[in-house]
């Protein structure tokens, strides 16, 4: 707080004194914070009333606490929210809204399993298998199903169907028979696959879930998912489909994270031969050729997306070092898509950064001596840790100089490390419907999206997983951190979104187009507020 902040303290001669003292103080602080770079055109002042008076006719009327206490706060609990957020006229504005960029996802976690789940009926090499025969009640609660192609054909028999007592686990049973079979149907079985792909409220909100426990059921919800992707095909059309789901939802630009894991390999659909980490960025590159230019005659403002080429931080020393010369590699086999180098998975179980030091600083002398622009843009301090191990990561993070931070829950009990962001200009990649399901914050209103705009430290918002949780590519996150501060506005929203463009991957020029257009679209956005919402 500026020194001058205490000469308004008292003793004060009249209640209009202290009133007045009492307003340089609340705009002081705003001040200190994101609001000290906001200039309001009328147009926008206009625009931001309504959204403000949105949000509190909402809290009231569409979400509301009775008065015994039960229902449901906006901005809360996710999962809570879920089913309400269709009837908010503020969640329509936030799909309207021009975003930016999104800046953190993972491509296995982008859509829920809908549309992979039909495609599915139309693969005919197509198998399943299971850890556990499929008998009881407590097998199908079980059980971890897993997806593949095969080229030969494999017979059903007792011992490959799933449905049978003899069934040995792991065994492969055609998908389409294992549909024709699942008790109830086709339908059942789809539904049945659903939930072992999409985290459920219960699982989030049981009173007896850790961050360890939600994790590992995200994880084995992860691998079905990530099974199902792994044929050409399937890879393919969901790049397609996450391309026109970003444009759609107001997204201008993506940087995804892709776990192109030492191992990694998806197959042909004949199941005749392994397509690699080369093939895979062949079939993004391939498919942003194809899909950008009809996006941009639909009428999207899309500048495309880049990969963030990332491996499990919990790999083998030998598995990691295969994975950063082989990100090097890509890198310079495609040097526009490959925008940078991370390590996924959970921080509390993996290895921290300071395990993996002196690798990751002879990965950036090799990459400094090719020239390449290949910068890390690290997770760190996605934890409830403090002081500990995974919470240090955020001090190895900022050594080495990482672009960005993933996530940084953990950071605002770090005041000199957020003060270094500013310094730095490095963003903070906060996910809050992420953080908030997997079990960081009970509710969306202790998220530290709210600290780092009052900071003023950069940041923006992401979705991380929204598939995981049936959420939007980004409108959700959107809504959810407006409802879940007063102090977030629409010049919040457009903060953010500038934000999420300048620390983008993207070059200079570009970057200058980007932010052009985008002021451009939130004129018009700003001006459809006024008009559709501004006379109720
Ligand atoms: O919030 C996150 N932090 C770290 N890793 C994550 C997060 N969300 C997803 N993944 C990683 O991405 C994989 C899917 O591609 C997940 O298995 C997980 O390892």
């Amino acid at each position: 707080m500026p020194a001058s902040s205490l000469q308004q303290s008292g003793p004060f001669g009249s209640l209009d004194e202290y009133l007045k003292a009492r307003e340089w103080l609340v705009n002081a602080e705003k001040a200190h914070g994101y609001e000290g770079l906001v200039q309001r055109t009328t147009l926008e002042a206009k625009a931001e009333d309504i959204i403000q008076r949105l949000k509190e006719w909402e809290d009231k009327n569409i979400y509301g606490v009775k008065s015994d206490g039960s229902g449901h706060e906006a901005g809360h609990r996710f999962f809570h929210g879920l089913d309400l957020v269709p009837d908010s006229k503020l969640f329509d504005i936030a799909i309207k809204a021009p975003k930016g960029c999104l800046l953190h996802c993972h491509y296995d976690c982008l859509l829920p399993p809908d549309t992979a789940l039909s495609d599915a009926r139309n693969q005919p090499n197509l198998y399943i298998k299971c850890d556990v025969p499929l008998v009881s009640e407590g097998l199908f609660a079980y059980a971890l199903p897993q997806f593949d192609v095969f080229s030969q054909d494999i017979h059903l028999t007792e011992s490959t169907n799933l449905f049978s007592k003899a069934y040995v686990a792991g065994s492969w049973m055609r998908y389409s028979d294992f549909l024709s079979k699942f008790p109830g149907g086709a339908e059942k079985a789809e539904s049945w696959l659903y939930k072992r792909m999409v985290l459920q409220p219960d699982d989030a909100y049981h009173p007896k879930q850790t961050v360890n426990g939600i994790w590992q059921q995200f994880i084995r919800a992860v691998t079905v998912i990530r099974s199902m992707f792994g044929y050409e095909t399937a890879y393919r059309e969901q790049f397609r489909r996450v391309l026109w789901k970003f444009a759609q939802d107001g997204i201008m630009y993506a940087e995804i994270r892709v776990a192109l894991n030492y191992g990694f390999s998806i197959k042909s659909d004949d199941g005749t031969r392994q397509l690699k980490q080369k093939e895979a960025l062949e079939i993004f590159q391939q498919v942003l050729k194809e899909e950008v230019p009809k996006i941009h005659a639909a009428g999207h403002v899309f500048y495309g997306v880049k990969v963030i080429y990332a491996c499990m931080r919990s790999s083998s020393r030998e598995a990691m070092l295969w994975c950063m010369d082989n990100c090097i590699e890509m890198k310079q086999l495609f040097p526009d898509l490959i925008c940078a180098f991370d390590m996924q998975g959970q921080e509390d179980t993996g290895h921290p950064l300071s395990y993996w030091v002196s690798d990751l600083l002879a990965m950036r002398a090799k990459i400094t001596a090719l020239n390449l622009d290949l910068p890390f843009i690290f997770h760190a301090g996605e934890t409830l840790d403090h002081g500990g191990e995974t919470d240090s990561n955020l001090y190895d993070a900022i050594l080495l100089d990482t672009k960005r931070i993933g996530h940084g829950f953990s950071i605002t009990k770090h005041p000199l490390l957020m003060q270094i962001c500013k310094e730095r200009q490095i963003a903070i990649e906060t996910c809050p419907i992420s953080n908030e399901v997997l079990g960081l914050v009970p509710t969306t209103k202790s998220h530290h999206l709210p600290v780092l705009l009052a900071n003023c430290v950069p940041c923006t918002v992401n979705s991380d997983d929204p598939g995981s949780w049936k959420a939007s590519m980004l409108s959700h996150d959107f809504h959810q951190a407006m409802m879940s501060s007063e102090n977030m506005s629409l010049m919040g929203w457009r903060t953010l979104a500038e934000w999420s463009i300048s620390y983008s991957c993207v070059g200079a020029a570009t970057k200058e187009k980007m932010l052009s257009d985008y002021g451009k679209r939130w004129t018009e956005f700003c001006q459809w507020i006024v008009d559709v919402h501004g006379k109720a």
